[in-house]
């Protein structure tokens, strides 16, 4: 197997690097690139290791004909066209927890360094003056803080910020009463989180909700003399307002640590005005959070790339690295199965049910009903893959349902599929030999057993005597080879005289005009040559 190739392409770790090794991925380290020379590179890597520096847009997507994931050595994935990634099967994968801490204390370090207005004295008491009449602050004991955003960070900040004997309150609609209660913090709206603040601090994700959350008319409604924290993602604020309504002195004080565009222009209207400070989104820049994101961003995607395993992934469901092994033959029994529904009945499938029976009902079905939606949809479609399928499957109103029945049957585990098309209902099942071999074992309500692989062809004729000899001569006199023969009669009509169900294995893909002679023999009444 060629080992999987991977970039990193922005400033990371180095056990990053030796870790994409370790677990066997090839890795180029090639930092600070255009937009256009990472779109000329992108094509030959299966996985893009990258911080927020990288912005994966979909002209990124579009030339990364190999990529299969891209990792995020920290939180915020704004950076990542991630549904556009999604649509072209590419999994996105952050670090939720690696940077947390460190970033909810760079926080706190705003939160003070703009309270006693620290890096304004220090420039100047290190240009040789003493302003010591200059700088008045404020003491954070007593005061109220307000989160915008509580969840991992924001309820770090809030246990910091009690430590300082602040009050916080907290707007997240996410929030739940449970929550709040456990972080000893009071769940308030918007309004009045910026009617009470003394500090507010922000630590959300950049989405379309959020953007802007700190419009100018809300800037407007906070308290008189709010100090405002923006650790999280430019945009969340909006810069002008802040510069106006710091100059007019409603806002005591700003710290940014993040700005709409990074790096911001060397005239930025913000700068130097009087009670803003701010830093080069160092949120997460600790030796610490570094080395935790480093390994855990590369640890996932090799992960990934090497076995199939999911973890902290944003656009697919989790598949631990010790499940992965033990779903790979059901994945491979799924694509398998949904390609033979795909090629027996086309796009016309209306909705789909995948069920799993005996030992195959102890594991997690979701990634094996993808897979058996990657079959289908990739015998119309050839981008497809297990983490576009669900989304294009929705796209296309194509409704997808899961069973689980614990009871083992005459298999001692058992994959179905079962498609509805306007026509008809399709059902064909699948088991595993050996625990890892897939094969075919019912079909057209027959039971059969065959492996689903290379070249096949399936005839369902008028069971009666000579017919087998009428198609091995059909198929010599083409030339057309056959590996394997599995024939079944159709249930219940066990009988003589029903339909009988023939899975041949080809040496070679029967042609139109072969197809057309087996189908013209007596009796035949459907003729599908299948490709595995
Ligand atoms: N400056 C830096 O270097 C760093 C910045 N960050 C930023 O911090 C953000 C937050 O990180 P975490 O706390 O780990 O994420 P998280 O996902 O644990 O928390 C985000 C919280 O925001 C809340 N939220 C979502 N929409 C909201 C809305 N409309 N109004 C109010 N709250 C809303 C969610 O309910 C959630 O509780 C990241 O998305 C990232 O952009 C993260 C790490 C470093
Ligand atoms: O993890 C995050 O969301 C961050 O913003 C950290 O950004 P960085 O990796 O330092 O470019």
């Amino acid at each position: 197997m060629t080992k999987p190739k991977v970039l990193i392409s922005d400033k990371m770790d180095p056990n990053a690097a030796r870790i994409f090794e370790e677990r066997g991925c090839d890795v180029d380290i090639i930092t600070g690139e255009t937009p256009e020379e990472l779109k000329a590179r992108i094509g030959e890597y299966d996985g893009l290791a990258i911080r927020s520096s990288t912005k994966v847009t979909r002209d990124i997507l579009d030339a990364a004909t190999n990529l299969k994931v891209i990792g995020r050595a920290g939180i915020g994935v704004d950076n990542v066209d991630i549904a556009y990634a999604s649509s072209k099967g590419v999994v996105v994968m952050n670090t939720p927890f690696g940077n947390s801490i460190t970033t909810a204390e760079h926080a706190i370090s705003l939160l003070l360094a703009v309270a006693r207005q620290i890096p304004q004295a220090d420039a100047r008491t290190q240009r040789g003056e003493w302003p010591k009449k200059d700088f008045m602050g404020v003491e954070v004991t007593g005061k109220t803080l307000g989160l915008i955003g509580a969840g991992n960070i924001g309820a770090i900040v809030a246990s910091r910020a009690q430590g300082l004997r602040m009050k916080v309150i907290a707007y997240d609609p996410f929030l739940t009463a449970d929550r709040a209660m456990e972080l000893g913090v009071e769940k308030v709206d918007l309004g009045t989180l910026l009617k009470r603040a003394d500090f507010i601090t922000l630590h959300t994700p950049l989405t379309d909700e959020t953007r802007n959350i700190l419009s100018r008319e809300r800037l407007e409604a906070a308290k008189p003399g709010v100090r405002i924290v923006n650790c999280a993602r430019g945009g969340l604020i909006d810069e002008a307002a802040l510069k106006d309504l710091l100059d007019s002195g409603q806002i005591a004080g700003a710290a940014l640590d993040v700005f709409e565009t990074e790096p911001p222009a060397d005239d930025h209207p913000l700068f130097g005005t009087p009670g803003f400070i701010c830093t080069p989104h160092l949120g997460a820049s600790t030796t610490e959070a570094q080395v935790n994101v480093a390994l855990q961003v590369a640890e996932q995607m090799a992960d990934y790339l090497v076995n199939g395993g999911v973890t902290n992934a944003l656009n697919v469901p989790s598949l631990s690295a010790e499940e992965a092994p033990r779903l790979k033959p059901y994945i491979t029994l799924g694509e398998k199965l949904g390609s033979l529904v795909g090629q027996l009945e086309g796009a016309d499938v209306t909705s789909l049910t995948v069920e799993v029976e005996g030992a195959a009902a102890e594991l997690n079905i979701t990634p094996i009903a993808s897979a058996v939606l990657a079959g289908l949809m990739r015998t119309f479609s050839d981008t497809i893959n297990m983490v576009n399928a669900p989304i294009l499957a929705k796209e296309r109103g194509l409704d997808v349902r899961e069973t689980r029945h614990a009871r083992e049957g005459d298999y001692h585990t058992l994959l179905r599929v079962i498609a509805t098309t306007p026509e008809r209902r399709r059902e064909v099942a699948g088991s595993l030999f050996g625990d890892s071999q897939a094969r075919l074992v019912e079909i057209a309500g027959t039971r059969i057993e065959t492996e689903l692989e290379g070249e096949m062809i399936y005839i369902v004729n008028e069971d009666a005597p000579g017919f087998i000899g009428r198609l091995g001569s059909t198929l010599g006199e083409a030339g057309v080879n056959i590996g394997n023969f599995h024939l079944g009669r159709r249930l219940p009509d066990k009988h003589r005289g029903g339909d009988a169900v023939l899975m041949l294995t080809l040496d070679q893909r029967p042609t139109r005009e072969v197809q057309d002679a087996v189908c013209a023999l007596d009796g035949v009444k459907k003729v599908r040559a299948l490709s595995f």
